[in-house]
């Protein structure tokens, strides 16, 4: 049982995180049919491709600064109430400009949210700007350049989502550049849809201290021993990778060959009501289906807050709540 273990995740996009009762209160608000993005009570998709087109249709029955602190409070309380210490929250400001909201009232609606939740239960969050790559390199270098110039303290990374089969990180590498050099904290999805040449790709391109999943790597072990030597850690979301079927169950999930290779991990929850999942979920599956003791499950939540992109005082100050 993991229930009274501290939590800490690196990896959640906001609007993957919308509750279903939340969406359809603001299906109800903006006079939404339900049926076209959710049955019976879940999120309505069949792929990848498609999980990527009901992402869409969630995240636009989000429209105001109100609508963003309200999801963003309502996902921190939520992980509060389990534990949670530490959350690093994905954005994307393209989203705040292609509904006309803006990306500046975009994120000071999500910095809102973060602002209350913290004042009412003491979580910490992070905002992680991400370009979507499959807008092109273009809206993803206008990402990285609005990450770069935004003065907003909680925003501390820079990260790329979406249709990994699009381009290669070669592509997108310019984005990462303008990001490194106003010293975010670099994060890439690689090694998910597409196999250990993508971890590899961003590894040489990017080199980013983090990736999102990156769990194909398994594929080649002179990668895995790269990882290992790197230090880099991997955002792993067993739940996300079952349902969107990188590996048909956990039997055949690496988080542990991972972790007994000296790759270091973290558990994280990706969009978590798309998945059937939670981040308390994740950490129930780390110990029931993964065998991880608590121990080691502490570790993990370690090594995410070591990991964070937090400056050095708010992180000793979450170290020392584990
Ligand atoms: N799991 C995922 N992979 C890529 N892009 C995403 N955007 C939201 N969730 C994602
Ligand atoms: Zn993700």
């Amino acid at each position: 049982m993991t229930k009274r273990l501290k939590k800490a995740e690196l990896h959640c996009h906001i609007e993957g995180a919308a509750p279903p009762a939340l969406a359809l209160s603001q299906a109800e608000k903006y006079g939404v049919d339900p049926e076209t993005f959710m049955r019976d009570g879940a999120y309505a998709w069949t792929d990848f491709a498609e999980f990527i087109k009901a992402y869409d249709r969630v995240a636009a029955l989000f429209r105001s600064e109100e609508d963003y602190a309200l999801l963003t409070e309502t996902y921190l309380r939520e992980l509060a109430a389990v534990d949670t210490i530490y959350s690093e929250i994905i954005v994307s400001p393209d989203h705040g400009d292609r509904i006309g909201l803006g990306a500046d009232t975009y994120l000071s609606g999500i910095t809102a949210g973060i602002e209350s939740a913290r004042a009412a239960t003491g979580i910490e969050a992070r905002i992680i700007v991400t370009g979507e790559r499959h807008f092109g390199p273009e809206s993803v270098i206008a990402a990285a350049e609005y990450a770069a110039r935004s003065n907003n303290p909680l925003v501390t990374g820079f990260n790329m989502a979406g249709e990994e089969r699009m381009g290669r990180v070669v592509d997108y590498a310019r984005a990462f550049d303008i990001a490194r050099e106003a010293g975010l904290g670099l994060t890439i999805h690689a090694g998910e849809v597409c196999g250990a040449f993508s971890v590899t790709d961003a590894l040489d391109l990017v080199k980013p201290a983090r990736i999102g999943h990156g769990v194909r790597a398994i594929e080649d072990p002179d990668l895995v021993r790269r990882l290992v030597d790197l230090g880099t850690v991997l955002e792993v979301c067993p739940g996300s990778n079952i349902a969107l079927k990188v590996f048909p169950n956990f039997k055949s999930h690496p988080l542990k060959k991972f972790h007994e290779a000296g790759v270091k991990v973290c558990i994280n929850s990706d969009d978590p009501p798309f998945f059937g999942t939670s981040l308390a979920q994740e950490y129930d599956w780390a110990s029931s289906e993964f065998g991880f003791t608590d121990a080691e499950i502490d570790g993990m939540t370690r090594t995410a807050i070591e990991a964070a992109f937090v400056d050095e005082e708010t992180r000793a100050r979450l170290l020392a709540r584990l």
